[in-house]
């Protein structure tokens, strides 16, 4: 594997004691890469120290061969994302937003903008104030935003958030679309866990701020009824060794 992510002997911890502790990752090209994890697991704090948002205390990222630290604006200029709730200008409306994201890249056409609303289901409603949107609708914006300029990487933390059951498929169907016409790979955090099995190649199950395993989806279902079975069992495995260390 030429890998587009390389994550090595990441790890941050806060002041509070928690945090990561030395991710190794790697992400080839066109993986649908899902990450699961309990609440306060460390899922944020690895997709936040990926895109620059805060520093490591040690280890580094590379995206596309460029160390973030480095060359940030060469690695993140490929990356789309969408990390932790989205805050947007609530005096704009839709299209307005994302004409102001437009400005950071050369190439995006009004047709463009127009058609990646329409694939969020907000074309409809693309005048409207941002204030007046619900949370839903906003995570829809905000993932408008993130595959606005046909990014190769999409990395989205929790991006169903909000999302009702239509939302979601189209979710799903958005991802599978940039996936197979594009080639787009993609890095999910999330707890629905359903949604990754049907999504994702690849999963990795972080646990007290580490990496505890990790996976390719049809392998792991072949010795699971489902990825939820497995993941159950991994963190059920991971409570008893923590207990018993
Ligand atoms: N800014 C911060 N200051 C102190 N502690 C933090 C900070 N951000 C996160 N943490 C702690 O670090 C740990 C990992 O948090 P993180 O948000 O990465 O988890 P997560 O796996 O994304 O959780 P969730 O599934 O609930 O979103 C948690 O214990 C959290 O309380």
């Amino acid at each position: 594997m030429n890998p587009i992510v390389s994550i090595q002997g990441l790890s941050k911890q806060y002041r509070n004691q928690r945090g990561i502790r030395d991710i190794r990752l790697e992400i080839g090209a066109g993986d649908i890469y899902g990450l699961l994890g309990p609440n306060g697991a460390g899922k944020t704090t690895i997709l936040k120290l990926m895109t620059g948002l805060i520093r490591p205390d040690q280890g580094t990222v590379s995206l596309f061969g460029s160390d973030i630290r480095e060359q940030f604006e060469l690695g993140m200029r490929r990356v789309g994302c969408m990390i932790e709730s989205a805050d947007f200008h609530d005096f704009l409306n839709a299209s307005q937003y994302l004409t102001c994201v437009a400005r950071y890249y050369p190439h995006i056409t009004k047709k463009r903008m127009d058609e990646v609303l329409e694939s969020v289901g907000l074309y409809a409603v693309r005048k409207d104030k941002i204030k007046n949107y619900s949370t839903g609708m906003k995570q829809k914006l905000a993932l408008a935003a993130a595959i606005l300029p046909e990014p190769e990487l999409v990395i989205l933390d929790e991006p169903t958030n909000g999302l009702d059951i239509e939302g979601t498929v189209m979710f799903r169907s958005l991802v599978q679309r940039c996936s197979e016409e594009l080639g787009t790979t993609f890095i999910i955090s999330s707890h629905m866990i359903h949604e990754l099995e049907q999504l994702c190649n690849r999963v990795g199950v972080i646990f007290e701020g580490k990496l505890r395993t990790e996976g390719r989806v049809t392998e792991l279902l072949k010795h699971n009824q489902s990825l939820e079975q497995f993941y159950i069992q991994e963190l059920q495995q991971a409570r008893e060794a923590a207990h018993s260390a």
